[in-house]
């Protein structure tokens, strides 16, 4: 499409919409935020020990704070060392509105389209953005998950969030639907590849092919994972997806980072497979954070200046490939997911819950996910 025949669909969808006095079609991103001060980080780490869903704690009201506060400082200086802050907000904002623009286009007939950003532990907190919601009159929204793999710490956490605060009784007559994961949709494989490949690149051609690229993601407690959790297995159906992608050029391995406390997490970690690296002579690596799309400390901090350090050391030659904020391979790829929704939606073809892997969350296997299993259910 030419910039001008963009332009004149996009103010056909306008005029549209304008016509018919429609109230926009909210696109609702949920995320678990970040603080975007040094100061909102023990906000921050208080809402997110205060997840049952993400740590469920005996006696969690009494428990959260006292464990954030503990943990605050030494946070607090990563946020510091990485400039100040979380840039979550500033990317997410970026993706709704390149997002948007997009979906008048490919989907006039549900034009105009509002993004909406639901954070699950900073603002906008989802309270914050159901009032604004209301306030604006809506009448249809799409929940869209901003984790590319479902799990029920994430996923499952914001979405019950929005059920307490958002879809129970609270907005009225809304009509809601869910995307709640997209994590081997060809569009974010695309933009995922395209990463990589520019981090390859930064490898003279001869010796290109002996990188290993290392993706990694944040880990999961065991317990959660033998519960039946879903995330390990649609992570590792990512990084497949994107090395095929990739014509297979490169050996790799998934790995998996950021863990917290005492008990045991999915491995290997991170930190223990550049180490095995260095052991085996392959000095080499191109690391890909593969389970969160904007950066955050995870990679601004961990993977960029702890493993970067630890690299140095090891002799390795490691290159972190870019995050996808800002891409526009992948902002076209979340408003292709959308569109592929509300097109699916439409024609009935899917109920009102989305998914790429052709399942709809299970639940965990022992265990209950009360408030999830109504939006699943409707
Ligand atoms: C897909 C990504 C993530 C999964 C899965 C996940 C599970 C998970 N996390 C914790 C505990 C903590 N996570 C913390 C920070 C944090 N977590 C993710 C992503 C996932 N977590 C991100 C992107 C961040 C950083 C946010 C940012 O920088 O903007 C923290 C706080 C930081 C710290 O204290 O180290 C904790 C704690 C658990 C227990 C869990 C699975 C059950
Ligand atoms: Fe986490
Ligand atoms: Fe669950």
């Amino acid at each position: 499409m030419t910039s001008s025949s963009r332009a004149l669909a996009r103010s056909y969808a306008t005029f549209n919409a304008a016509r018919s006095n429609r109230s926009p079609t909210a696109i609702v991103m949920l995320n678990m935020g970040g603080p975007a001060t040094v100061e909102g980080t023990g906000p921050f780490l208080k809402n997110l020990f205060s997840d049952g869903d993400l740590i469920p704690l005996p006696f969690q009201s009494f428990l959260a704070p006292w464990i954030a506060r503990r943990r605050t400082p030494k946070i607090e200086q990563q946020y510091r060392d990485i400039g100040g802050g979380s840039p979550i907000l500033r990317y997410t904002q970026k993706q709704g509105q390149g997002m948007v623009s997009l979906l008048d286009e490919l989907h006039p007939e549900t034009a105009p389209h509002k993004f909406y950003v639901a954070f699950r532990y900073t603002h906008p907190l989802t309270e914050e953005t159901a009032r604004e919601m209301r306030k604006d009159g809506i009448k249809r929204a799409v929940a869209f998950t901003q984790y590319p793999q479902y799990s029920c710490s994430t996923t499952g956490s914001s979405l019950n969030e929005l059920y307490r605060k958002g879809n129970a009784g609270e907005m009225g007559d809304v009509e809601w639907s869910v995307i709640d994961r997209w994590g081997t949709h060809h569009g974010f494989v695309e933009a995922v590849s395209q990463r990589v490949r520019s981090a390859l690149n930064k490898f003279p051609p001869e010796n290109r092919s002996e990188a290993v690229i290392l993706f990694s993601a944040h880990s999961l407690p065991m317990s959660v994972v033998n519960r039946g959790d879903p995330y390990v297995l649609e992570v590792s159906a990512s990084v497949s997806a994107v090395m095929e992608h990739l014509g297979h050029s490169n050996p790799y391995r998934l790995v998996w980072q950021s863990q917290v406390g005492p008990a045991a997490w999915m491995g290997p970690q991170t930190s223990d497979a550049l180490k095995g690296l260095a052991r085996l002579g392959k000095n080499k690596v191109v690391l890909v954070p593969i389970a969160f799309t904007s950066d955050h400390i995870e990679t601004l901090y961990e993977l960029d200046l702890e493993y970067g350090k630890e690299a140095e050391e090891l002799g390795l030659d490691v290159v972190r490939a870019e995050s996808l904020n800002d891409s526009p391979v992948f902002i076209r790829a979340l408003a292709d997911i959308v569109s592929q929704h509300l097109r699916d939606y439409r024609s009935g073809e899917i109920g009102p819950t989305s998914t790429q892997m052709g399942l709809r969350c299970p639940g965990c296997i022992n265990a209950t996910c009360d408030v999830q299993k109504k939006w699943f259910a409707s």
